[in-house]
Formats: structure tokens, sequence, C-alpha cells
């Protein structure tokens, strides 16, 4: 896959640098340069582009290469269009111009989350294309808006859409997260973003007194209280080499608010945690948990959720499921060793498991650090081509699944 002359830049590289180069970056994307570009490429590669406007300026966009078998449910392959901000002055080039170094590296926002896997997608469509494949199941390829934040104005909006229903979609790739080892990261799962905004009142007084019963002292209980269930999750994932990251719940938290003078005790203050619930975890009785230790702190301690996902969903990774089966095959044939994993963080599959759709998260970046939100961003344009490489063998397995029980 590298080109004949060495100081040639291979075509997908450069569709994926100029890609880099639109700035849909968050708060504020430019999502219809990015609508643009989705459909010049559906045009050059034949394929229907629908654009589906789930809020008023976010359109999710569909290029879909049709099967041969209309009857059969289809593949979705999935990415996002935005990306998370930068601080410019840490990087070492402009995040937006997809500065290649010497040595292959590409330096860019979304390098790695997740442009990669839209144009790795596109190309390796593309490929199988030009070489005359068909396949008995239809491909979309869904380009979505508002993941970043949440994907409330995106994904979460387009699978209750009839037009997400038209898709009938059996299966559906997304993404995962870099690995800097030879092997690559497989996610089935997620664990569930909690975010608990707890707020404690009290008396009010004088900055110089022994006042009784103060918000601060009571909001201090809490946020110990939390803090020792954080340190407990830590031990554990340290104490057992068998268990990964998402596994455990982890908890941080994020914001202070309250005050308004050093002399003044405050009526209330409050303090914002962001929990990740394992997918094991029974969510009722996390909940009453929460509940006691802001119980156990006092009255007038009372918390509210500002993202609460309810519905983890696991897909099985064994041969139980005819995608999981297919997918690793290929991993095998290539001789590639795929890590299975509980993603840390929230991502779009969420709202296709829930929805009944078998999702795994995989972005193709062996030999790579995690470098997804984090300043000089980069993807090296041989993994990023060892990527193109790998879905064109993706693809025609697990659109060629036969016929399932449900499907006869
Ligand atoms: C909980 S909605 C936010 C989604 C976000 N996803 C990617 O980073 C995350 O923080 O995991
Ligand atoms: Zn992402
Ligand atoms: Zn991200």
């Amino acid at each position: 896959m590298t080109s004949k002359n060495p100081k040639e830049e291979h075509p997908s590289v450069t569709l994926f640098r100029q890609y880099l180069r639109i700035r849909t970056v968050q708060p504020k994307p430019d999502y219809g340069a990015a609508v643009a570009f989705l459909e010049e490429r559906a045009c050059q590669l034949g394929l229907s582009c629908q654009k589906v406007e789930v809020a008023p300026g976010y359109v999710v966009t569909v290029l879909t290469w049709p099967g041969t078998n209309p009857t059969l449910s289809s593949i979705l392959l999935n990415s996002h269009t935005d990306v998370v901000p930068v601080f410019k002055e840490y990087w070492s080039h402009d995040p937006f111009e997809a500065f290649k170094d010497s040595e292959g590296y590409i330096y860019a926002r979304g390098a790695q989350d997740m442009k990669c896997i839209s144009i790795q997608y596109l190309e390796a469509v593309r490929r199988l294309k030009v070489e005359g494949h068909q396949f008995p199941r239809t491909i979309h390829m869904t380009f979505v808006p508002d993941e970043e934040v949440g994907g409330h104005q995106g994904m979460e909006l387009f699978v209750q859409r009839p037009e997400f229903q038209a898709l009938r979609a059996g299966f559906a790739l997304d993404e995962g997260l870099a690995n800097p080892t030879d092997a690559f990261t497989v996610f089935y799962s997620e664990r569930s973003p909690w975010w608990v905004r707890v707020t404690s009142t009290g008396r009010p007084g004088h900055g110089s007194r022994f006042i009784e019963d103060t918000a601060a002292e009571k909001l201090h209980k809490v946020v110990s209280s939390i803090l020792a269930f954080r340190e407990k999750e830590w031990q554990r994932l340290q104490s057992n080499p068998h268990l990964k990251e998402g596994a455990v719940t982890s908890v941080n938290l994020t914001k202070l608010e309250g005050g308004v003078a050093y002399n003044v005790v405050p009526a209330t203050m409050s303090a914002s945690f962001d929990f990740r619930v394992a997918p094991d975890v029974g969510l009722k009785a996390f909940e009453e948990q929460l509940q006691s230790w802001c119980q156990a702190a006092g009255e007038g301690v009372t918390f509210e959720f500002v993202q609460k996902w309810t519905q983890p969903q696991v897909t099985p990774t064994d041969d139980s499921n005819p995608w999981w089966a297919a997918f690793s095959r290929v991993c095998k044939d290539m001789n590639l060793t795929v890590e299975p994993e509980i993603h840390t963080a929230a991502t779009d599959s969420r709202y296709l498991r829930a929805v009944g759709v078998p999702a795994l998260g995989f972005s193709p970046m062996n030999r790579t650090p995690v470098l997804l939100h984090d300043h000089d961003e980069r993807l090296h344009e041989a993994v990023f081509l060892r990527g193109v490489d790998i879905y064109t063998r993706l693809l025609p397995a697990l659109a060629s699944v036969p016929a399932l029980p449900s499907e006869s």
C-alpha cells in the first residue's frame, strides 16, 4: 500500500489530510463544510447520499452501497464529524493544518478521534468498488454530528428516526482507541456516564465564627465518601491484573462551586462528579448508594443528574455472535492480535446498542499512543494506510455474513 515513488503521497493520505483541515471543532463546528466534503465523496464513489437533519443545523449524512440481497440487514459504519477543542499553544504544529513531518506523522485534531476512520471507511469502499466486488449486505456509512458533547443532537436523535429504521442495520462498527502495543483494542461495551451535581445547603454567617451545620462541611463529607469510593475502585483495578480499566467504575471531582467572599460563610455550595459506571453494576443500587452518601452528610444535601445513561449493553464476543465470528476471523487471518475491552468513555455505540444493534468500537491504530483529546494528536500515515487495508478485509466478511435465523 505504499506509493511507488516514496516522495509521492498516497492519495488516501492526501484525502485524510484534506478532511482534517475542515474545522469541525466544538463548540462551533463547521458542519456545512464536512457535509459538502462527504457529498463530494459520495459523488466520486457513485454512492447515494442522504442527509437527515435531526435538529436544526445538525445533519446526519448517510452514504450507501447497496448489497445484492436487500432482504438481509445492513452493515453500519459510523463515525462522528466533530472534534474536541485544542490548546493551540501546546501544539508543535497548527492542529488544523494536518502537517506531516519527515517521518510520516500527521498532526491534527481528529487524526485519531476519529477522522481517520471516516476516511478509512470511504477508501476501503472505494477500493472494493473499483475491484468490482459486490456483497450480499448493504453497507451504510453514517457521519454524525455532536458526538463530542454527548450525541444528544446527533446519534441519540437519529436512532429514533424513520430514516434510521429504514437502514435496517444488523451490525455496526464505531470508534475505539489507539493501542501503543502491537495489538488492536476492540470495544464490546462501554461504561455509563453519570454526571452528578451535589448541592449542599447550610447555615450562613460571618467568616470569623464557628457556625454549625455549614454547606461546606456537609459537602466535604460527600466529597470524602465519593473519593473513598474512587480509591476503592482504583485499588480493585490495581490489585487484579485481569481487570481492565473499563471494567471498574471511575469517578472524578470535576467542579466545585460556591462562595462569594472570604468572610461570608455561604448558604450553598456544590460539587460536580463525572462517574463512569461499569456495565455490570446494578444501577438502582448504585443510585441508592449516591442517595445514602448525601443523606449521611446531613440535612439539605441533594443531588441531580446532568447526564445519566441507564441502558448499558454488551455485544457478545464469542462465536454465538456471527458478527463477532466474522470480525475475529478476519483479524486472525490477518494475524492481528485483538484485545476485547469495555470502553472507558462514552461513544455513539451506546445509542446503537440500546436500540438492539450490536456494535464494536474499533479504531485500527496499533503501535500508536492514545492521543485523543490530547495536545499533538497525531497518526502515522503507514498506520492509517494499514487501517484502510484492514477495513478492506473486514467489509467483505461482514457484508457477506449469511442470513441470520431472524432473517430467514
Ligand atoms: C457523556 S456524554 C460525553 C461523551 C464523551 N465522549 C467522548 O469523549 C465522553 O465524555 O465520554
Ligand atoms: Zn470520538
Ligand atoms: Zn472524542
